[in-house]
């Protein structure tokens, strides 16, 4: 079985936060990209966030001819699929929504153009179902800003193809990004539990008065957040063990899972919750427009990549070690 991974032409499907980071990523990578979204306006909020996230793509890098002018927006799904070599579906998470969308965009694509759900955490085995050639079918789980982050969760469900998961796997790298393959098929796949545990515990703290938003925010950003960008949980903790390393650490922290510090159900989402929420989030937004934060958050985002990248290099290590 083969697929299309020389891809040349990019269809996205949803046009929101994720299926724009999709197509100025690529976009900025030379492909030829056309866009389908039924909301009223789409187009223009579209070209918007492009706009918004091409001078960070400019520093990055361009590949040779790329520009914002390669992107093509259509009014119907089949003519967004029909001639594209490879497909990314970010509509809203709904199952029902997707299993419609999909059993559409399957019948219209060429049988050998790969697609991709950006599906936070449903299943492929459910939303595929309907599917026509569903051996091609995978989940690609980017992560927000799309343009600029490099990891992309790729799932497969029942009926994908390893050879899809494979393929999958090398169009994504000629994005530029870091796929990493789960292996079981589980809700949530892997980053998203982990943040899921951590948004949760974030909403309880709230819930109970222990701290504000702009307080739990700065808990994770001047802390654990500034190693997270070059190092992950195991290995942290392996170094906290000191020279006994990950089993010292583990007879000494270990048994603090059992106190328990966390909650593992979520809170009740109260009016009051949410309005704590959105009024603490509002206090940290302060004057600053959305787009401002996403610029300030991309020049964030180059200036790490970049410090990891030859920093690494220094060390004696690639990027994606
Ligand atoms: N926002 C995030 O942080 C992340 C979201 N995702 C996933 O990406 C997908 C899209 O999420 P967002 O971009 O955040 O949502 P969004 O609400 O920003 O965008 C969804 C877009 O889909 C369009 N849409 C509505 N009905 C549609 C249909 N039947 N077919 C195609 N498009 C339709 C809407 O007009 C809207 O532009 C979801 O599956 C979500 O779980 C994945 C990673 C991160
Ligand atoms: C909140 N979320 C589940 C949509 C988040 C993601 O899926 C990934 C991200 O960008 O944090």
């Amino acid at each position: 079985m083969t697929f299309i991974t020389n891809i040349k032409t990019f269809a996205a499907l949803g046009s929101g936060v994720i299926g724009s980071g999709w197509v100025a990523r690529a976009l900025a990578h030379g492909l030829d990209v056309v866009a389908w979204d039924p909301a009223p306006g789409a187009e223009a909020a579209l070209r918007q966030r492009v706009a918004n996230a091409w001078g960070a793509l400019e520093q990055q890098g361009l590949a040779p001819g790329a520009s914002p002018q390669r992107l093509r927006f259509v009014s119907t799904i089949e003519e967004c699929v029909k001639d594209a070599d490879f497909i990314q579906e970010s509509a809203p998470e709904r199952l029902e929504l997707k299993l419609e969308l999909h059993s559409k965009i399957s019948a219209a694509a060429k049988p050998d153009a790969l697609i991709g759900s950006s599906t936070s955490g449903l299943l492929p085995s459910e939303f595929y179902e309907g599917s026509t050639h569903p051996q091609r079918c995978v989940v690609g789980h980017p992560f927000n800003p799309v343009y600029l982050l490099p990891l992309v969760e790729v799932v497969g469900g029942q009926h994908t193809a390893p050879e899809a998961i494979q393929a999958a796997i090398q169009v994504y790298e000629s994005l530029g990004m870091r796929p990493l393959h789960v292996r079981k098929e589980v809700p949530g796949f892997i980053a998203d539990r982990l943040l899921e545990a951590l948004w949760r515990e974030a909403l309880h703290l709230v819930n109970d008065g222990v701290a504000t938003t702009g307080e739990i925010d700065d808990a994770i950003r001047f802390g654990a957040g500034l190693r997270w960008s070059f190092m992950g949980t195991f290995l942290t903790y392996t170094l906290a063990g000191g020279d006994a390393g990950m089993r010292h650490f583990m007879a000494q922290f270990g048994p603090a899972l059992q106190l328990p510090w966390t909650y593992l159900p979520a809170p009740e989402l109260t009016d009051k919750l949410i309005d704590d929420v959105v009024e603490g989030t509002a206090e940290q937004l302060g004057s600053h427009s959305i787009s401002a934060l996403e610029r300030y958050r991309d020049d964030c985002l180059l200036a790490v990549l970049e410090a990891v990248k030859t920093t690494k290099a220094k060390h004696g290590m690639h990027f994606h070690d």
